[in-house]
C-alpha cells in the first residue's frame, strides 16, 4: 500500500462568492497524521465552500490550499493525478463526478482501475467494493441516476473510499440515509478510517456523525472559527453564542452527549 503522507492544508483561505466571501482568513491542516476534523455551522454559514475550495473545485480569492506544499490549483500533470486519488470528497447531492447514465459496475470498476493504476492496492471486486456501503450485489446493473438519493449517497461513499484515498472530505455524507443506515454508515465510516489511517475531513449539521468521527471540530461563524473543542466540549460547555445555540437544541434530540 502506498505510504499516507498527504496533506491538505488552507493558509489565511478567503472563498465564496458574493461580496462578502463566507470563509475569510482560515488555516487548516487535514492529513492521515492528524485525527479526523469536524465543521459545524448555521446553514449557509460555508461550510461547502471550505470544502469545495480544498478540493480546488472553486478558486480560492486570497490565501491558498496546498497539497503536499504544492498550491492547489497549480499542480503540475504528475502532482495533479497522484491529488485525483489521494484526495477524494463526496459532495452533499452525492454525485460527486460520477455519471449518472453509467451502470453502478462501470463507475466502481472505472475507480479501481484508475487506483490499480495509481498504484494503490484495491484487491476489491466492484460488489466488494459497494459492499462496504451495505449496496448489494443487484445494485451493480442499474444505472446511476436510477438510484435513490440514500442509495446514491452510499455509492459515492463506495466510490471514494474504493481509491483507498489518503485524505477524505465528506460535505453532509448522511443526509439522505434514515436513521439505521445513518448509525450503520458512520459506524463502518469510522472503521475504514481507523483502519486506512485516513485523514478525514467532515462537514455535517449531523452532531452524532461528527461526534463518532471527528475528536476536533471547529465552529464556522462569520468567516472563520469562532470555537474549536471535541462534540462534549463545545455542547457541554458553549463559549460562543452560535455554539451555545447549538448546544441548546441538541441535548433535547439525543441524551448523548449529557
Ligand atoms: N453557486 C453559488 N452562487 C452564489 N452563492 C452561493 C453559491 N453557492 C453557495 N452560495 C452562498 O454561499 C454561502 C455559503 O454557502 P455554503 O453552501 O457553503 O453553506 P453551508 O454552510 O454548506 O450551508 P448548508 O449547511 O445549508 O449546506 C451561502 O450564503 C450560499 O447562499
Amino acid at each position: 500500500m502506498t505510504a499516507k503522507t498527504s496533506s491538505l492544508s488552507a493558509h489565511g483561505l478567503v472563498a465564496g462568492y458574493g461580496s462578502t466571501p463566507s470563509i475569510n482568513g482560515i488555516d487548516l491542516l487535514v492529513s492521515p497524521s492528524t485525527g479526523a476534523i469536524g465543521i459545524i455551522g448555521r446553514s449557509g454559514v460555508g461550510k461547502t465552500t471550505l470544502i469545495k475550495t480544498m478540493t480546488g473545485e472553486l478558486k480560492a480569492r486570497g490565501g491558498r490550499v496546498n497539497f503536499d506544499g504544492a498550491t492547489v490549483g497549480r499542480l503540475g500533470m504528475r502532482d495533479k493525478k497522484r491529488f485525483g486519488v489521494a484526495v477524494r470528497s463526496v459532495a452533499q447531492n452525492g454525485f460527486s463526478g460520477l455519471d449518472g447514465r453509467q451502470t453502478v459496475e462501470k463507475a466502481i470498476e472505472g475507480e479501481l482501475a484508475k487506483a490499480r493504476k495509481a498504484g494503490r492496492a484495491t484487491g476489491a471486486s466492484a460488489e466488494g467494493a459497494i459492499a462496504v456501503m451495505f449496496l448489494e450485489p443487484r445494485f451493480l446493473k442499474r444505472t446511476i441516476s436510477s438510484l435513490s438519493g440514500g442509495e446514491r449517497q452510499r455509492l459515492a461513499l463506495a466510490a471514494a473510499l474504493s481509491t483507498r484515498p489518503d485524505i477524505l472530505l465528506l460535505d453532509e455524507p448522511t443526509t439522505a440515509l434514515d436513521q439505521s443506515l445513518k448509525d450503520a454508515v458512520s459506524r463502518r465510516l469510522a472503521e475504514i478510517v481507523e483502519e486506512n489511517n485516513i485523514g478525514l475531513l467532515v462537514a455535517s449539521h449531523d452532531l452524532d456523525l461528527i461526534n463518532r468521527l471527528c475528536p476536533t471540530v471547529h465552529v464556522l461563524d462569520g468567516g472563520t472559527f469562532v470555537e474549536t473543542g471535541s462534540v462534549q466540549e463545545l455542547l457541554n460547555t458553549p463559549k460562543h453564542a452560535v455554539t451555545r445555540e447549538l448546544a441548546l437544541v441538541f441535548p433535547e434530540t439525543t441524551g448523548t452527549f449529557a
